[in-house]
């Protein structure tokens, strides 16, 4: 591939809207079926569709569950298989629905005033746990009761973490606790109270108590710390059963016998992705580690733009296997380890990003939605033992066949840091490739920075080499899925011991002969934002560059991103007040003096993660230098524009970066 079109087409712009996406492959308890979430783009609308699927593991055409011109997802089949609950926000917030596998018109479960955010089955059927806002003395009041007094419009803040990203306005007081509501409909009731945030219940096998994370720490407000707890389903008093202010954890589940419970993370809350998450078991006696010399970190890294997302859990199977997502070197993989302790094995691997999976209850199959470098997604079933794989959707296959993609050729090669340490890469040659010419290439740069470009579809980088581009991406210093000490490498060195890994890639490549040296661009987003920034304050080989949502001053970025003030605290060596030097050193406009390479700034006005304004100091002082510099404003958009944006702007920010290269390589 890259050599010839044939008879296909090449890729536009437009068709993201020509891609469907699958996600969340939920195996059915008798492990015949399987649920999943299917989305589209819906170019009259401007907006997305998505809707509830079942196909069945034996082969044969899946069917459509739901219609609703809304976002049906998270489906969860009822442990008798008879039902399927969702959620969907068809009227308004997002709320659980049931229907019948029989067919039939799906129900409405829940109507809690603040909405419901994820929900789990009770063993027995008969119950749904739920995370909302709600408050149990809102239930009383609702919506056009009478206010007391008349509303202002000015913000008072008290609490440290006052704005997300993706939530318009200020954050309210309210938090998220676990609520219980009786599956065939009726009251339903607060279980956790008190001003912590709790998430993701799971219920005891026996039904009694349901785990859930939580941070309960005295010094939470400040913290990052994750624990988990466990309450009885009844409500009552929360017992501790992985807590503490060392604890980074999440993902639980229970043992089949209920005797122990475990959950994925690692001890060093302050880190974050910067080292490797594992998975741990607490069974009454001392917490341990089952994965302690795996060397990779449990979980989905990956970073892509053609994606929707389902955050699956762990699954602990009745012979006494659990099973975890792996990121390894570009891929992301299923293992499984005994929980009794034990090696890990590899289950599900390949060259390829696995984005979810399930399991069935009696641990014999596992439902996956996996996708690769040319096709972003389908949903699998396999054994337990990753044996006899069987691919049950082809969700893209028509549309695929009509253009021309660009197969990714893997490198490795030598940094050019002192270390000489081994850099993993991809190299995409333009479509039409012919052997003999030269051709202009761009180097991409991941976010995080403690992400990972994976063996998966990125739509942005086959656009490029529809265009004639040859695309380089990388995965330097900072990088998940080659472990800790790769991942914590930059640690207080951003941009300093990450660009020697960049800039060995993009010569390895130069060296291959097919390259134009003269004709080089450079890109990336978040992160790989600020890397674009850094590497143009410090060297002039590249002829273009496209920051997109970008950091460029860290001083102003501490204290006005969502992302809270550990992160800086961590990733920079200390606050600002502490290690000032850093944050000028490492900051890409203190460099900006000698940036020449003609930019592009993309940036989305409601990015919360990383302020405009990181966009907007860099745009002034660029034309106060009067160099070639634009600046591209994406209204009512956040940091997400180029994953979950609304489809025409995602249009669009991909024909500006496309115009930019086109205009100056
Ligand atoms: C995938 S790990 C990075 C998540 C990180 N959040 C917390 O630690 C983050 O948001 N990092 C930003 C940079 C930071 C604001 C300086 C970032 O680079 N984000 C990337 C990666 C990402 C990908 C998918 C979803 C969230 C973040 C980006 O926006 O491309």
């Amino acid at each position: 591939m890259g050599a010839s079109t044939g008879a296909k087409r090449r890729l536009t712009p437009e068709d993201i809207y020509n891609i469907t996406l699958v996600s969340d492959a939920q195996i059915s308890p008798d492990g015949r079926h399987v649920a999943y979430t299917q989305t589209i783009l819906d170019k009259e609308k401007n907006d997305y569709r998505s809707s509830i699927f079942v196909v069945p593991v034996d082969g044969g055409t899946p069917r459509r569950f739901t219609s609703a011109d809304a976002r049906d997802s998270f489906p969860r089949w009822s442990p008798d298989g008879s039902r399927i609950a969702f959620l969907s926000n068809r009227t308004g917030k997002s709320q659980v629905w049931m229907i019948s596998v029989d067919g039939g018109e799906a129900t409405q479960v829940t109507d809690l005033p603040e909405g419901v955010t994820y929900f789990a089955w009770s063993p027995d059927g008969s119950t749904l746990a739920l995370v909302s806002k709600t408050e149990a003395a809102q239930l009383e009041k609702r919506e056009g009761d009478e206010e007391d007094e008349e509303k202002s419009d000015v913000v008072r803040i008290t609490r440290i973490r006052f704005r997300a990203d993706g939530v318009s306005g200020f954050l309210d007081d309210k938090r998220s606790h676990i609520w219980c509501i009786p599956a065939a409909g009726g009251d339903p009731w607060q279980v956790t109270s008190g001003d912590f945030d709790d998430a993701w219940p799971v219920w005891s096998p026996g039904g009694h108590e349901i785990a859930f994370v939580s941070n309960r720490t005295e010094d939470r407000e400040y913290n990052t710390v994750s624990e988990i707890w466990a309450v009885p389903a009844r409500g009552g008093e929360a017992r501790p059963i992985a807590t503490g202010d060392d604890a980074y954890f999440g993902r639980p589940v229970w043992s089949v016998d209920g005797a122990a419970i475990a959950f994925a993370g690692h001890r060093q809350p302050e880190a974050g992705g910067a080292i490797d998450s594992h998975v741990w078991v607490a069974d009454g006696g001392a917490t341990r580690c089952l994965t302690e010399g795996l060397g990779r970190t449990v979980g989905d890294a990956g970073i892509n733009d053609t994606f929707a997302s389902a955050n699956p859990g762990l699954a602990w199977t009745p012979d006494g296997w659990i099973y975890f997502q792996v990121s390894d070197s570009g891929n992301t993989h299923v293992y499984r380890v005994p929980a009794g302790g034990g090696d890990p094995s590899l289950v599900v691997g390949g060259q390829r990003r696995v984005l979810d999976f399930s399991l069935s209850p009696d641990g014999s199959r596992i439902a996956f939605v996996a996708g690769d470098p040319l096709n972003p997604c389908d949903v699998y079933v396999c054994r337990a033992d990753g044996s006899d794989e069987r691919r049950l959707t082809a969700v893209n296959e028509e549309f695929f066949s009509s253009v021309a993609l660009s197969q990714p050729e893997e490198f490795r090669v030598p940094s050019h840091a002192d270390d000489r340490a081994e850099i993993h890469g991809w190299v995409m040659k333009p479509i039409g490739f012919e052997p003999g010419r030269k051709y202009p290439l761009v180097l991409e740069i991941h976010g995080g920075p403690h992400g990972m470009y994976a063996n998966h579809y990125f739509h942005e980088f086959q656009l490029l080499a529809a265009q004639g581009y040859v695309v380089v991406y990388t995965n330097p210093r900072g990088s998940q899925g080659y472990g800790t000490e790769y991942a914590s490498y930059t640690r207080a060195a951003w941009g300093e011991k990450d660009m020697p890994d960049l800039m060995a890639a993009v010569d390895y490549v130069i060296e291959q002969g097919y390259v134009d040296p003269n004709r080089l661009g450079v890109t990336g987003g978040s992160y790989g934002g600020y890397m674009t920034n850094w590497v143009i304050g410090h060297t002039d080989r590249f002829n273009a560059a496209v920051t997109q949502r970008c950091v460029s001053d860290l001083y102003s970025f501490f204290g006005t991103s969502d992302i809270g003030f550990n992160f800086g605290a961590y990733e920079w060596g200390g606050v600002p007040w502490e290690v000032r030097e850093n944050y000028v050193r490492l900051s890409p406009i203190t460099y900006v003096e000698n940036m020449k390479t003609p930019l592009l700034i993309i940036h989305s006005e409601e990015d919360y993660r990383c302020p405009i304004a990181q966009a907007e100091q860099l745009f002034i002082s660029l034309k106060i230098l009067g160099r070639e510099v634009e600046f591209v404003r994406f209204p009512n958009e956040n940091h997400n524009l180029s994953r979950s944006g609304k489809p025409k702007h995602r249009v669009e920010r991909l024909q500006f970066i496309l115009g930019w290269f086109q205009r100056y390589l």
